[in-house]
């Protein structure tokens, strides 16, 4: 610390902010749930977005990345093969020496909700610290359970140390959330709730609004975290897959040797487009005869 001619004392270096308030900073996992058909730049943006945002706060720092591909159970209208599109995704993030691409959720045969999905790489994440449990249960000889299907416990559970793991999305996902049926309401609780929510704005979506007329959005606002776009960037994957049908050049919209494996593999065309295309809305019609015979 040093003393100016007027009194006022400073320090000689710049310190964090969470460090001069003595603040915790909290590592973070952010963990991206989509059809990724394919993926395109702005998915990738998405993670710096986020990684930026949270950062700026000076309570956060972003450890680790994930994209996990929706299985082909989703049957969305054009869906390929989550081969395929695990495949894209790795060649996209080939270069991130933080965002990585995971498969369990597209190696699952029946359609997983993305609660489910969270909750996996939740239990994944903690897995060393149930190891140690486990040694240290053996250890002093106390005999305490450690579970290892958490589908209904972990919104229960107190969060555990180590980093948090949030649901990374755009907009139209979380306004998704207002879809009848489309989402359980114990999901979204406690996807919104126990994990946290990143959301990116994309043009004609306000997730403010949103967030601010929904009272159970707005019970866990603090753990929404909303990154404003002002570059604004609305590739779609729709959009890309209309192009590439077309023959039209989508360079620039997706990574070189992303378009390079599409031209190589011959995908998206007319009749890929058409595939799922008699089921309408697929989750929505999945999720409510599941949850009708459940
Ligand atoms: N331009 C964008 N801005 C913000 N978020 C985006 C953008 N494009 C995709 N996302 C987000 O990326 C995630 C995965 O996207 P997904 O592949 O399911 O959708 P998509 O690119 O919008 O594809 P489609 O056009 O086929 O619906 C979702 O959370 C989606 O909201
Ligand atoms: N109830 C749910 O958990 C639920 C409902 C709809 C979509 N989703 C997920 O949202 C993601 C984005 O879906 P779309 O590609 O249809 O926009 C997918 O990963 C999908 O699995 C989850």
């Amino acid at each position: 610390m040093k003393k100016t001619t007027l009194g006022v004392l400073y320090r000689e270096k710049a310190v964090p902010l969470c460090e001069m308030q003595n603040q915790k900073v909290t590592e973070v996992v952010l963990l991206a749930c989509g059809s990724f058909n394919p993926i395109t730049n702005m998915h990738l943006r998405m993670f710096e977005l986020a990684r930026d945002h949270l950062q700026d706060t000076g309570q956060y720092n972003v450890v680790k990345g994930i994209i996990s591909p929706v299985g082909d159970a989703y049957k969305k209208k054009g869906l390929i093969e989550a081969s395929h599109r695990l495949e894209m995704a790795r060649l996209a993030t080939a270069n991130s020496d933080w965002i990585k691409v995971d498969d369990w959720e597209s190696l699952q045969p029946e359609w997983m909700e993305t609660a489910k999905v969270v909750r996996h790489h939740y239990e994944e994440l903690h897995a060393e610290d149930h190891n140690k449990d486990d040694v240290d249960t053996v250890k002093h000889g106390k005999k305490r359970r450690i579970e290892e299907n958490h589908s209904e416990s972990s919104r229960h559970q107190k969060r555990k140390d180590g980093p948090q793991l949030m649901l990374l999305c755009g907009a139209d996902v979380l306004e998704s959330f207002a879809v009848p049926n489309l989402w359980k309401q114990e999901d979204i609780a406690e996807i919104v709730g126990f994990y946290g929510l990143v959301c990116i704005t994309r043009s004609g979506s306000d997730p403010y609004k949103f967030i601010q007329q929904s009272d159970e959005l707005w019970t866990h606002h603090k753990n929404i975290h909303v990154v404003h776009e002002w570059i604004t960037n609305e590739i779609s994957a729709t959009h890309v897959r209309r192009a590439l049908r077309r023959g039209h050049s989508v360079r620039y919209l997706l990574p070189e040797n992303v378009i390079d494996y599409i031209r190589e593999q011959r995908l998206y065309s007319a009749e890929s487009e058409r595939k799922n295309a008699d089921i309408v809305l697929a989750p929505l019609q999945r999720y409510t005869s599941a949850s009708s015979s459940s």
